[in-house]
């Protein structure tokens, strides 16, 4: 449901690929809302259409049918450019999996390069470099290359990366996917704190049931479509590793059920 204090509605949202006898519904007829400093973990079973989804939101691929609000904007129904590219450097910031970092460049090149692309004074970037350098803890490692960082180093950096232009959301696809559970926890503790620190919304895809209770609300994919949704104190435990117990039932009972067509 959409309320005043939204930064996303998603009305219809369906995605399509290919055609009839290879047609895949990816998404089919998806609604979802997300609450400005929000943090909404998406699950569900290989192919329910979870990246699919964040494709969409970030103005990566077109929806088939259905549209998209962002912040207090007018409903897109994506794709056009300029519009579209607009809508991802202004709204969307991406994080991934493998980090995607830009080898050549030191940390603080590639938390700037956003800005530096959209034309910013250099003023403003070096401060808005120093400050999420400071917010990810890696002031001192400003002038090293990926290679010279561990995997949660970089994924700091992806992060700061990501939100360095203020987006409305940030996407991110199974960003601890990559990082042993140390590392994991401390990426989630960092959401935990741009959410707090910058009021940010984020949206997570995690097959983790252990990430997920990271979530203020636990959304539940199958077939492309929203099965079922828990918000945080709906999620029996007494701690997180029940939580995740909890999560992880529920999971396999959508898993289980029959299809639906
Ligand atoms: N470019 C594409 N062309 C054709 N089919 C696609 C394409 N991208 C995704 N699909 C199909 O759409 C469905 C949803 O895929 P999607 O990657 O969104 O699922 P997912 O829930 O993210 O899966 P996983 O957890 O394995 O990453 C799958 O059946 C997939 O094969």
């Amino acid at each position: 449901m959409e309320n005043s204090n939204s930064i996303l509605a998603v009305k219809n949202l369906t995605k399509i690929y290919g055609q009839e006898p290879n047609k895949v519904v990816a998404l089919d007829h998806v609604d979802l809302d997300l609450a400005a400093g929000e943090i909404v973990m998406l699950m569900g079973p290989s192919g329910s259409g979870k990246t699919t989804l964040l494709q969409l939101l970030g103005g990566l691929e077109p929806p088939t049918e259905g549209k998209i609000k962002v912040r207090d904007g007018e409903w897109q129904e994506f794709y056009r450019e300029p519009e579209v590219s607009h809508y991802r450097r202004d709204m969307i910031g991406f994080v991934f999996q493998f980090f995607n970092l830009i080898s050549a460049l030191t940390a603080e090149e590639n938390i700037a390069l956003p800005l530096i692309l959209a034309g910013q004074p250099k003023k403003k970037i070096t401060t808005l470099t120093e400050e999420m350098l400071h917010l990810v803890g890696l002031s001192e490692r400003s002038k090293h290359r990926p290679r010279e960082l561990s995997g949660g180093q970089q994924q700091r950096v992806a992060i700061a990366r990501a939100l360095i232009h203020n987006p409305a959301i940030l996407l991110a696809d199974e960003p601890t996917g990559n990082l042993d559970s140390r590392n994991s926890i401390d990426i989630l503790e960092l959401f935990l704190n741009m959410r707090d620190k910058l009021g940010q919304s984020i949206l997570i895809v995690t097959h983790d049931p252990y990430v997920a209770t990271y979530g203020d609300r636990v959304v539940l994919f199958r077939d492309g479509r929203i099965v079922d949704e828990y918000s945080a104190d709906q999620i029996v435990g007494e701690n997180r590793s029940e939580r995740s117990l909890y999560i992880m039932e529920r999971l396999q009972s959508i898993s289980n059920e029959p299809r639906s067509k």
